[in-house]
């Protein structure tokens, strides 16, 4: 079923079917818009592990039709559990805020279907070397192609931002991670808590951290942290033999993922931009501000903020297209900042094992709601 809207006589070029792009997409194509969404791999999916998802996220998934599909084979574990050295030092339970766990292929067939039925355009195999903010870009083929706004939301090494040379800051930290989906293995796994999210961290002798993240009845997320310096800790295939003897009561899961194909370390890395956008094109996701996973808001912020695009962009008029760009960048930026800088802050303190770090502060970008048309009423109340 494709949903019916009428046409605005707006056309999007989005580079780039991940989370970022097939939100804006969708979101843009419910307003009116034509969307053509170029994805520079031949499949449409989504390797890679789990994905923690927090109200905000939550909040543009019904907005775009993706609830439903979405919140079926996913789950809201009972705690946020954190242990130090096998012991706990922290239940957390987010007073109720909504948060989702589940596998990201599983999201990402929930954004893809809600896009196709909203009408987007995908073409697979089709990757976009460069973009001009006059409003066009330019694939690998050698097509150039017009439209009213482009989205780049081609990943951390975008070529929509690099092509157009917008000035950034890019770092890495010293800790990073090596991801699985494994099965749940509750039964081997004994009697405990498996339902829970639990972050492992053992800091002595050495930094080792298993998050263990079960996404439904069957999968479970584990992400294995080492430095990068740490040889033997980032080493894939995994050595079964050092994470069993840190994490024991792990061993069953640590076994299945000593096996997996194509396993990665993935070094924590930071983008941070002076702008997010120039002319007609807009940057959103992982090329505007790539972020550590400590607070677990990379994708939600970027769901967001392609959300919130969207519907900036629909309410421009034809003149001042490119100034409501700007305004949109100085409203929706500032939470994202903010998460970005305490999401590197712990990645560089691996505070987040003292426990009970999802205060009010750190769940900032968690608690906004994107989709609510009060949001900025309600945050110059709460300034004043
Ligand atoms: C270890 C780790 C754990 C994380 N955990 C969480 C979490 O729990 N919660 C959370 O919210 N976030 C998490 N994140 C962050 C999240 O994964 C990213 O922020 C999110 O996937 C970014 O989405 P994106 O669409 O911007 O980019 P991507 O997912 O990188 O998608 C970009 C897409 O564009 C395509 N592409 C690239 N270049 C081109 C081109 N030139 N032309 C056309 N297509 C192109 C790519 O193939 C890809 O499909 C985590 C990140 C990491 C590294
Ligand atoms: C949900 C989540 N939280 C925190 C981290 C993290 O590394 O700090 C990671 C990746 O390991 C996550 O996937």
């Amino acid at each position: 079923m494709t949903l019916t809207t009428s046409n605005n006589g707006r056309h999007a070029e989005v580079a780039g079917a991940g989370f970022a792009g097939l939100t804006a997409a969708t979101a843009l194509a419910r307003r009116g818009w034509t969307v053509c969404v170029h994805e520079k791999g031949e499949d449409l999916r989504e390797q890679g592990a789990g994905i923690v998802l927090w109200h905000n996220s939550i909040k543009v998934l019904e907005a775009i039709g993706a609830y439903t599909e979405a919140m079926s084979d996913s789950m809201t574990p009972p705690y946020y559990e954190t242990r130090v050295h096998g012991s706990p030092v922290s239940h957390e339970h987010f007073d109720g805020l909504p948060w989702r766990t589940m596998t990201r292929p599983h999201l990402h067939r929930s954004l893809l279907s809600a896009a196709l039925e909203a009408g987007v355009e995908i073409r697979s195999g089709s990757e976009v070397v460069s973009a001009d903010p006059a409003g066009s870009i330019t694939l690998a083929s050698g097509e150039t192609r017009t439209a009213d706004l482009v989205v780049g939301a081609d990943g951390v090494r975008s070529k929509v931002r690099d092509s157009i040379g917008f000035e950034q800051e890019r770092w890495k930290s010293g800790d990073g991670i090596i991801r699985f989906l494994v099965p749940r293995h509750k039964d081997e796994l004994g009697p405990g808590e498996w339902d829970n999210v639990i972050d492992f961290w053992n800091l002595e002798p050495r930094y080792l951290r298993v998050l263990y993240v079960p996404c439904n009845e069957r999968e479970l997320y584990i992400a294995l942290g080492a430095p990068r310096s740490d040889e033997q800790g980032s080493r894939t295939p995994v050595d079964l033999d050092l994470w069993t003897s840190a994490f024991p009561e792990l061993t069953p899961v640590l076994k299945s993922a000593a096996v997996a194909e194509d396993a990665r370390y993935y070094g924590y890395q930071t983008t941070v931009l002076q702008r997010w956008t120039r002319g007609r094109v807009a940057l959103v996701g992982d090329s505007a501000h790539a972020m550590c996973p400590a607070l677990a808001q990379g994708a939600g912020t970027a769901m967001a903020n392609a959300y919130t695009l969207a519907e900036a962009a629909t309410g421009a008029l034809h003149a001042g297209f490119e100034h409501a760009l700007e305004e949109w960048e100085r409203r929706e930026r500032p939470i994202t900042d903010r998460c970005q800088q305490r999401s590197a802050d712990y990645a560089a303190t691996r505070g987040m094992a003292e426990g009970n770090q999802f205060g009010p502060e750190n769940l900032e970008a968690a608690v906004y709601d994107p989709t609510s048309l009060l949001r900025h009423a309600d945050a110059s109340r709460m300034e004043r």
